[in-house]
């Protein structure tokens, strides 16, 4: 059975100032779903992950976050942004920044209905879920780029998300730790749905369901695809410069034809 749809993009076109970056796009995002946005420079990757929060809109088609548009549901979906800027002097601790999650428009943890004290509690076992409870007293510009990104990971956990958005969470990662990094992400994915925006597809391929190629356009592969069928589709969308192609082969045997879609209402 289908598991149940948390975001659903029908038939999405947009534009910069006249200028289409994205066309045609149908995407629907489900309940555990772990997903990789991968594609060239400039494909649209960062554009498509606004549309689904509500801060940019479409100009052509629909787009729903459960069932309602986008915007709606803000603390459904957890964002972490491409470059997390951070003053490193800023005198702001690893839990304090995790604890700006529990914030809620309503006034001070007023829409999340937790006191302080409950939301110190979770935030402290949230850090510890991401591995970080011994830096949670630790200021934030005493951490390194990978804890930093944990601690920013923590933070929009604190919503209870059913979907997580992450945009390029590895970029500053050395590879042991984009590996300790995705084991996490794995675990998290038990509870929630996590889309990943990449430009290293190898790294991730063992670890996400499917993926999303986009490229102006958007080529989705499911997870039986990621399996033996995709190089014939990545080329397709030209992100051969963007994914090993040749480490892809020893990895991903069998390239084939078959493009994806059907019942999931990907395509
Ligand atoms: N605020 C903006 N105003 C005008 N054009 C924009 C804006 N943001 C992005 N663009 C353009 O839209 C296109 C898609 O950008 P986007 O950031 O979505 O790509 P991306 O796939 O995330 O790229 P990258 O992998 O380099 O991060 C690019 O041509 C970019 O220059």
């Amino acid at each position: 059975m289908l598991k149940k749809a948390l975001v659903t993009i029908e038939d999405v076109d947009f534009s910069y100032n006249g200028e289409t970056v994205l066309s045609g796009i149908n995407l629907t995002i489900r309940e555990h779903d772990f997903i990789a946005f991968i594609g060239p420079n400039g494909g649209g990757k960062s554009t498509l992950i606004r549309l689904i929060l509500g801060l940019i809109k479409p100009d052509k088609g629909k787009i729903r976050v459960l069932g309602e548009r986008p915007g709606r549901h803000t603390q459904a979906l957890g964002y972490v942004p491409q470059n997390v800027h951070i003053n490193n002097h800023f005198p702001i601790t690893a839990l304090d920044v995790v604890l700006m999650g529990c914030l809620g428009t309503g006034g001070h943890f007023g829409q999340s209905r937790r006191t302080r004290k409950e939301c110190e509690k979770e935030a402290l076992a949230t850090l510890e879920r991401m591995g970080m409870a011994e830096h949670a007293r630790k200021k934030i510009g005493e951490l390194s780029g990978g804890q930093r990104q944990r601690v920013f990971i923590a933070r929009s956990l604190m919503t209870r998300p059913r979907l997580l958005l992450l945009d390029e969470p590895t970029a500053s990662i050395d590879s042991k730790g984009q590996r300790d990094f995705l084991n996490l992400l794995e675990t998290l994915n038990k509870d929630v749905a996590i889309v990943v925006v990449t430009h290293d597809l190898f790294s991730v391929s063992s670890y996400v369901k499917s993926v999303a190629c986009v490229n102006h356009g958007l080529h989705y592969h499911s997870e039986e695809e990621i399996k033996g069928q995709m190089l014939e589709t990545m080329y397709a969308c030209s992100v051969e410069d963007v994914c090993r192609v040749q480490v892809l082969t020893k990895v991903l045997p069998g390239a084939g034809h078959k493009h994806a879609g059907g019942d999931d209402g990907n395509s």
